[in-house]
């Protein structure tokens, strides 16, 4: 949805809501801190209303463990304490939106569901602008319906009229504060349900099946599925090449490990042209610059230093954008030493420094054919190219 598809006065908040203890997914955890793509499952939906264009400000229900997992509030949000049951975690969220008008628009969405696609935020809004106090995306019904007592099956019940409904649901501020002002007894298990009981008519927009909820265990791998499929994660390719100078009376690091060797490399810290080249491959999957801004030789803080430092850095830049490193692919360039001997160790420490396994890692090595710097033992040069899956933007 473009800006000018809303009225540019009304205002749009997300009350996001991760205060459930995950009892049926049996996590050992809140399940909403369970970790999908390389970040914890309420941080997937965090973002994407902190990216969305229309919504101006959000709720985070949560406790004190959630809260202390995220790294920071996106701008504009609060946060708001969970009740006993998700209504009253709802209504909480209301009561701190206290100097919001009636007249705004919230969205209301179980951290459950990470996978928010921000096409149904805009059918939603869409629907409310079209003059809808309340909306909510629904998908049908896939499979045969029946009424069933024990083991045994009864009459099939029409599924056409039926249909699955899922989070976010939209509403005007006004007639949810309504809704749950007078909610009375009898427990909803979601908004629009009390917003029914008002006799105010909810609409029904098209949901996503990437908005499949987290419930049970089994559900974690049908998200990561789901999260990696296309529309939500975009490959990005990087390549890094780097060189140093061969010097006697240095050590020889390479790949993270030190190779016993006639000659060692020159350079500002311990001049591993192997993790230097993954580091800036990683760095340019990012668009995050290269090794050298962000460990400037000037600094006397990176004399000597340990290049798994660097790489380790990257790996955390990785994981700080909600992505994961999906393969890399190192090339030693080298007359000697043989790298052949080393090539396991060398996967083994870079998987170590990056926490992902030795089978996401190729180290290859080839000679020049005593040709150029290399080929007349001068230096060593290394290049990378790293794959890896990022949230699309
Ligand atoms: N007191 C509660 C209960 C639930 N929720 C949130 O409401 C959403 C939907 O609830 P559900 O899937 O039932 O989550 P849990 O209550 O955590 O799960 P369970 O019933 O298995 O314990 C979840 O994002 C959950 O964190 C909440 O904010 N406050
Ligand atoms: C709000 C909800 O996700 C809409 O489908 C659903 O009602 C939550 O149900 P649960 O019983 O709390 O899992």
């Amino acid at each position: 949805m473009t800006d000018s598809a809303l009225s540019p006065v009304r205002r749009v908040a997300a009350i996001l809501l991760a205060g459930g203890v995950g009892a049926r997914a049996g996590l050992g955890q809140p399940k909403q801190l369970a970790l999908l793509g390389g970040k914890p499952v309420l941080q997937w939906s965090l973002d994407t209303f902190a990216a969305h264009p229309a919504i101006s400000g959000g709720v985070l229900v949560a406790g004190d463990d959630v809260m202390a997992s995220i790294a920071a509030l996106p701008e504009g949000w609060i946060s708001a304490r969970p009740g006993a049951e998700r209504q009253q975690s709802v209504a909480n969220a209301l009561a701190v939106l206290g100097d919001w008008d009636d007249d705004a628009l919230v969205l209301v969405h179980d951290a459950a569901r990470p996978g928010v696609p921000a096409a149904v935020i805009d059918r939603l809004l869409a629907a409310l602008e079209g003059g809808a106090d309340a909306a909510i995306p629904t998908l049908p019904v896939p499979d045969t319906l029946v009424a069933q007592t024990g083991g045994e099956a009864g009459e099939v019940v029409d599924r056409a009229a039926l249909a699955r409904v899922q989070t976010p649901q939209a509403f005007r501020l006004g007639t949810l504060r309504r809704a749950h002002g007078g909610a009375g007894p009898g427990a909803a298990t979601d908004d629009a349900q009390l917003v029914r009981r008002l006799g105010v008519p909810v609409a029904a927009v098209e949901g996503d099946a990437r908005l499949h909820k987290l419930t049970y265990a089994d559900d974690m791998a049908i998200l990561s599925g789901l999260l990696e499929a296309k529309a939500m994660m975009r490959t990005a390719v990087g390549m890094g090449y780097d060189v140093h100078r061969l010097v006697t009376g240095k050590p020889l690091w390479l790949g993270g490990i030190e190779i016993p060797h006639s000659h060692g490399l020159e350079g500002h810290s311990d001049a591993d042209v192997a993790l230097h080249a993954l580091t800036d491959a990683i760095l340019g999957a990012l668009g995050d610059g290269d090794i050298g801004a962000h460990f400037p030789p000037s600094d006397p803080e990176w004399r000597g230093a340990a290049s798994w430092r660097f790489l380790e850095f990257a790996g955390q830049r990785v994981t700080a954008a909600g992505g994961r490193i999906g393969h890399l692919d190192l090339t030693i360039i080298a007359e000697a030493p043989k790298i052949g001997p080393f090539r396991d160790n060398m996967r083994a420490r870079i998987a170590e420094i990056l926490a992902i396994s030795p089978t996401r890692i190729s180290v290859k090595a080839t000679t020049t054919e005593r040709l150029g710097f290399t080929g007349r033992r001068e230096g060593i040069a290394a290049q990378a190219v790293a794959t890896l899956q990022l949230p699309e933007t």
